[in-house]
């Protein structure tokens, strides 16, 4: 049988999600042709099985929780949350799981969508096996962008390839409320979603190896885990588990045995112990590309994977492992997006200078993250340990978040915490970690400082209004003024 003729496009995109998304679409912005190949839904994890549907179990437990913590409202709020309706307003966020609108996006874009499993073949060359058994072969003539996300990690915990569990993907798109929860991992996912559960009724334990959230700083994994038990999540930490069964199948508890011993017994098991890049399976070693299993697909910062040469294969998001969030995927898809186009036109030929919109310089020194527990952790840049050990001189400055009036007027005892991490020697902000009820809006002041550079002899001049958290600001700089 003949090969098929190659359906020949400028750029290829092989993942459909949030960043696959925006690199076609800033491809076409430029004036390229672009085809994005997705094998499941249209938009990705971040919109059916991740922050969406994830941030939606939330927001209903943490309105409620703002109206209990203030006198006058507190006794209108001693309802339960309508459990029904918090999955039926998280389900109509993922439209579904049905991706007719990204998908009608698309092709408002004009962007091509090819349903199938790509592979890169060749140089520029991908193949797309489709579900019909039939293939398509895709020509690029600039570029090949590989936006192919991450996967569940499994940790190596003797019986959990033999029992079902729970992923992140399981756990957001669940239809019922288990009893009871047992929740492997207080990282960010974890620390979410076995809040989110115990608000929806679950009884939840979480097993956390240190502390929650331990990439953090200490304070905060401390509140969190304060908020956790506040809501009856029993959190036990320093435990890891050695072995996980259900002795009467599927159907039946789910066992988890624990390096003291003790044992958890539950109904279901969540595994919220971290991601892999999805970098297998893409046919990248017959280029060469030696890549260990699920090893990130390292990029330069204008997102040429570095160890192809010809600099044709581009990465983003996820698979690179740079900051496997969905703003910063769709930061460095702007960025590959820009420079494949400028590339293509001849008008980008050296190594684009930092901070120009060809260069993702934002993933050293500024990537923003949420926590959407209660409290919230709102954390950009480095943390101090991180910038004293890549050779900052750092001072601190740290402040209980509840002092400031702002805070005190959300909620009555506001519990919360806020720190800046400074740079001793130039007088710039170089992190920012704030804690509590609502300080998620709080970020983007810092991340503006931080990637700005603004002197601190200037920020004292960016007066926060009165009385709203963002006083949090004056009161840390007059803090380390009166050192
Ligand atoms: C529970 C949870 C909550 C999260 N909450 C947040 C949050 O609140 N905020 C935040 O910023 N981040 C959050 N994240 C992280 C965020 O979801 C990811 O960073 C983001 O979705 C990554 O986007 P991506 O486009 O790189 O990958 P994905 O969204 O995974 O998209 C990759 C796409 O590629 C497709 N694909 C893979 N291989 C192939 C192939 N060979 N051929 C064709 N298609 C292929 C996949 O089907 C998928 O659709 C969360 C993650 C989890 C697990
Ligand atoms: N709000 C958000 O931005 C948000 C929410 C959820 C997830 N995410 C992203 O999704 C990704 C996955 O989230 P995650 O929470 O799974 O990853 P994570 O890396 O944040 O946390 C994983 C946790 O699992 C622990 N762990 C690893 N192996 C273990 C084991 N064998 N036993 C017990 N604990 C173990 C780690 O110590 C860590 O605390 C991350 O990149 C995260 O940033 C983001």
């Amino acid at each position: 049988m003949d090969a098929p003729q190659p359906q020949t496009v400028d750029v290829v995109v092989i993942g459909g999600g949030s960043t696959g998304e925006n690199v076609a679409d800033y491809a076409r912005q430029g004036g390229l042709t672009a085809v994005l190949v997705e094998q499941d839904l249209v938009g990705g994890a971040c919109s059916y099985y991740a922050c969406m549907p994830s941030k939606a179990l939330l927001r209903p437990g943490q309105a409620l929780s703002a109206a209990r913590r203030v006198a006058g409202s507190e006794a209108a709020a001693q309802g339960d949350l309508d459990v029904g309706a918090v999955l039926e307003r998280r389900t109509s966020f993922t439209h579904d799981w049905d991706d007719s609108a990204q998908v009608a996006w698309a092709e408002e874009q004009g962007i091509d969508l090819v349903r199938g499993t790509a592979r890169v073949l060749a140089e520029r060359r991908v193949a797309v096996a489709r579900a019909d058994g039939t293939e398509t072969v895709l020509q690029a003539r600039h570029a090949v962008v590989v936006a192919t996300g991450s996967a569940p990690a499994a940790p190596p915990v003797d019986g959990l390839d033999r029992v079902r569990y729970w992923t992140t993907r399981d756990a957001t798109s669940a239809t019922e409320v288990p009893a009871r929860l047992v929740v492997l991992g207080a990282g960010v996912a974890g620390s979410e979603l076995a809040q989110g559960f115990a608000r929806l009724g679950s009884s939840v334990t979480v097993l956390a190896r240190s502390r929650v959230l331990g990439s953090f700083p200490e304070q905060a994994g401390a509140l969190v885990a304060e908020g956790l038990a506040a809501d009856g999540v029993t959190v036990r930490t320093g435990v890891s588990a050695t072995a996980v069964e259900r002795p009467d199948g599927d159907a039946g508890e789910v066992v988890v045995t624990l390096d003291d011993g003790s044992t958890v017994h539950a109904d279901e098991l969540l595994v919220a112990t971290g991601r892999k890049p999805r970098s297998g399976g893409l046919g990248l070693a017959d280029l060469g590309v030696e890549l260990e299993e699920s090893a990130p697909l390292e990029v330069d910062d204008t997102g040429r994977v570095t160890a192809v040469p010809d600099g044709w294969l581009y990465a983003a998001g996820d698979v690179t492992g740079r900051a496997p969030l969905t703003h910063q995927g769709k930061y460095a898809a702007r960025v590959v997006g820009d420079a494949v186009t400028a590339r293509a036109a001849g008008r980008l030929e050296r190594t684009p200078p930092p901070w120009s919109r060809y260069s993702a310089d934002a993933d050293h020194v500024a990537v923003p993250q949420v926590v959407f527990t209660d409290p919230e952790v709102a954390q950009v840049g480095l943390t101090a340990e991180a910038a004293r050990e890549s050779g900052h001189a750092v001072r601190t400055v740290e402040l209980d978040l509840g002092s400031v009036a702002g805070a005190s007027l959300l909620a009555d005892g506001y519990p919360g915490w806020a720190q800046l991490v400074l740079d001793d020697r130039r007088d710039v902000v170089l992190g920012a970690t704030f804690v509590g009820q609502d300080v998620a809006e709080l970020l983007h002041a810092a991340t503006v400082a931080i990637v700005g550079e603004v002197p601190l002899e200037r920020l004292w001049h960016a007066v926060p209004a009165y009385p709203t958290m963002s006083e949090v600001w004056l009161r840390l700089l007059e803090t380390d003024r009166q050192r």
